[in-house]
Formats: C-alpha cells, sequence, structure tokens
C-alpha cells in the first residue's frame, strides 16, 4: 500500500441541537475530512475530531491542517506500507498531535480494511456484529428538561446515559436522575471541572449507583486521580488524562482509574486504540468507545473499534440523526433499541455521501507526489 494523493476538505455542519459541557457550548462543528488514494486506487476515509478551539485538548481544526499539510502527508505520501500499524510507528517521530496523526492513520487502516477484503472491524480484530451504545447528554437549561431528555433516550433503548456535570450542576441533578429513573445506567462527566479538594463533594455521587464518573479532575492528571479513586466507591473513568499505551499503563498501575474511555483521535489512531485495548483486557480493565460529536466517517471508525471484545461498556457512539439533519455517510449510522449493527463489507462499511460532503466543504486541498 503506498498512498499516491490526500485530500484535505474544511467541512462545517451543524448540530441539530447544541450540545453543553462544563467547558462551554457546541453548535457548529468545523472539522477536516480526509480523503487518501493509493497506487492502486483504493480510497480510504479519516475524520479529525479536534474542535475550533483548544477546550477539549490543546489541538484545533488549524494545527491539525497545519500537522497534516507540513508533516503528516509529506511523511506518508509515496511511502510503501505492509500494515496500517506502521504509520503508528513512522508518527513517533513526531511529539503529539494525535488528532492529526489519527485522521490520516484513520484513512489508512480502511485502506487496507478494503484491500484485504475485510471490514474495518474483522482488520483490527473485532469479534462482534452488534454493539451496545449509550448516549452523551450536554448540560439542559434546567434539571425538568434534562430529566424529559434522558426520558427520550431510555424509551428509544440506549443501554447507558451519560449526563455532564459541573459544580453548581452535580449531586442535586444526579439525586434527581436516579430518582426519575432507579433502573437505567447513568454516568457522569466532569471534564475536569474539579480539584481534590472537592472530594466531599464528590463522595455524595456514591450515594446514585452510577457506573462511573468521567474525568473528575485535571486534564493532564493520573496522580490526584489515584488518591480521588480511594476515598470514592463510585468508579473512576480517564478520558482526556489517557493519551497513549504509556498513560493507561500508569493510570492503571497507581489505581487512578478503573474504567477507560478510548477515542481514537485523542490516542493517535486505531493502532494505539487497540493496543490500550488489549493491555486493558489483559489487566481487567473495562474499556467503553467515547465520542467527539463526530460525523459519520469517524463515528463508523468507533464502531469498528467497539467490536473488540473488551469493549464490554456501552459507548458515546449514538446514531447519526442525533447529530445531523444530514450525516455525510450513506446508510448513516442507526441505533436500533441501543445497538448497532456491524456492517460487514469490505472497510468501514458505510459509503461516502460525495452530495453531502460537498455541500458541507468551505475549501479543499489536495497534495500528491510531486
Ligand atoms: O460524541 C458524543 O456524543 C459524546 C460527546 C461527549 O460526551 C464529549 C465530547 C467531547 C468532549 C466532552 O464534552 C465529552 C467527553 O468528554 O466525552
Ligand atoms: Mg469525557
Amino acid at each position: 500500500m503506498k498512498l499516491v494523493e490526500v485530500t484535505l476538505r474544511h467541512l462545517q455542519m451543524e448540530m441539530k441541537s447544541p450540545f453543553s459541557t462544563s467547558f462551554g457550548t457546541f453548535q457548529t462543528k468545523d472539522f477536516i475530512l480526509l480523503e487518501a488514494r493509493d497506487e492502486q486506487g483504493t480510497v480510504g476515509y479519516g475524520e479529525s475530531v479536534a474542535f475550533s478551539s483548544p477546550w477539549y485538548n490543546e489541538e484545533t481544526f488549524k494545527t491539525n491542517w497545519h500537522m497534516l499539510e507540513d508533516f503528516l502527508i509529506p511523511m506518508l505520501l509515496g511511502k510503501e506500507l505492509q500494515h496500517p500499524d506502521e504509520v503508528n510507528q513512522l508518527f513517533s517521530a513526531i511529539r503529539k498531535n494525535n488528532m492529526a496523526k489519527s485522521t490520516i492513520e484513520g484513512a489508512v487502516w480502511d485502506i487496507y480494511a478494503q484491500q484485504t477484503n475485510q471490514s474495518l472491524a474483522q482488520a483490527l480484530g473485532g469479534t462482534k456484529d452488534q454493539i451496545d451504545v449509550g448516549i452523551s447528554i450536554g448540560i439542559q437549561d434546567s434539571v425538568e428538561e434534562l430529566i424529559e431528555v434522558v426520558r427520550g433516550y431510555v424509551e428509544e433503548g440506549y443501554k447507558r446515559i451519560k449526563v455532564k456535570i459541573k459544580p453548581g450542576w452535580d449531586v442535586d441533578v444526579m439525586r434527581r436522575l436516579r430518582e426519575a429513573f432507579p433502573d437505567v445506567a447513568i454516568m457522569a462527566d466532569a471534564n475536569s471541572a474539579y480539584r481534590l479538594e472537592d472530594v466531599e463533594l464528590l463522595k455524595q455521587l456514591d450515594a446514585f449507583d452510577l457506573t462511573m464518573v468521567e474525568q473528575p479532575l485535571a486534564s493532564d492528571d493520573i496522580i490526584d486521580h489515584a488518591t480521588l479513586q480511594k476515598q470514592l466507591s463510585t468508579p473512576i473513568c480517564l478520558d482526556e488524562s489517557i493519551h497513549s499505551l504509556e498513560d493507561a499503563r500508569k493510570a492503571v498501575e497507581l489505581g487512578s482509574t478503573k474504567i477507560i474511555n478510548i477515542k481514537i483521535g485523542r490516542v493517535g489512531g486505531l493502532t494505539e486504540a487497540k493496543r490500550i485495548h488489549d493491555y486493558c483486557m489483559e489487566k481487567g480493565i473495562p474499556v467503553w468507545c467515547g465520542g467527539m460529536l463526530e460525523a459519520g466517517i469517524g463515528r463508523a471508525h468507533n464502531v469498528a473499534l467497539t467490536t473488540l471484545p473488551n469493549f464490554i461498556l456501552p459507548g458515546d457512539t449514538a446514531g447519526s440523526s442525533r447529530y445531523w439533519e444530514k450525516d455525510i455517510i450513506t446508510p448513516e449510522v442507526t441505533v436500533d433499541h441501543g445497538v448497532i449493527h456491524v456492517p460487514q463489507q469490505a472497510g468501514i462499511g458505510y459509503a461516502i455521501d460525495l452530495e453531502a460532503v460537498e455541500q458541507y466543504t468551505v475549501m479543499k486541498k489536495t497534495y500528491n507526489l510531486e
């Protein structure tokens, strides 16, 4: 496999409804869709999950474009590859910039799966033909509104409900949610909104039988989460703190986390995501696939990854229609009573919808061998 042409597109899509977290509200998604073609003419797609501003991590739409244009595409164009894992090795010479790396690595995995005539799920070692999924709900204007939104998704059959918490929107909200839904799997995502000094408040969450509390402390912390976990009965799940297999190993060895939210972009691609999955399976640490409000290509990669056996907790891969009036893939990702049926075709199993892509394209640039 040898990439001979890569096209970057700036796509702009409006979310059906704004998504609010402890860091602010998200409505318009500006992101990079990457199309790679190899010498046999096979085309693969990757999607950058970097947001326009660096609120989730240090990467942005613009830093990703710069890294792809000036470093990552030139490193891969014309390079003979036997397996997508080689991309992870090649990119180890570049510090961080995981979401940029993941964008092109995902396209290489897509090409590889097509050329070996297997689904991306099979190429990754996936074992499931359907996956359980949950849904992540942003901060609402009132608890009453949150309860109604949750009720709708519970009735749709989503297997787990994730809600955002932050100081002033936490214990009372979770108590009222648990009272309204005594038997539903509920988790909370704090996006680093708390400090170790908030331990007494966070301990109050133990009363609500949450499946986990995600990333309560600083986004680059592992030590304080270990101290906090010793005082909480609710399992801590790390998201932002885990950028690599090494981070996962340190967090598990220190007891900082009992569950890991794997996001392909955050860890630099599917190869590293699989390595973290395999390590966690060996250590008895369950994982699930987080979401970054992806469009259809990123969503398709999440579906494939979630077929690996240690993805035993429902992830955040809700259906396309939850986010977009019209997604960039056909068919769209659909959820059937909390279950996604995994496509078995070669590659990602969803076709690109070029009409929708053109509709959302702000600009594009093609890079090929000189
Ligand atoms: O894609 C989805 O539906 C999940 C989105 C989601 O919960 C998040 C996306 C990005 C940052 C956070 O707000 C949050 C997360 O941390 O998991
Ligand atoms: Mg999170």
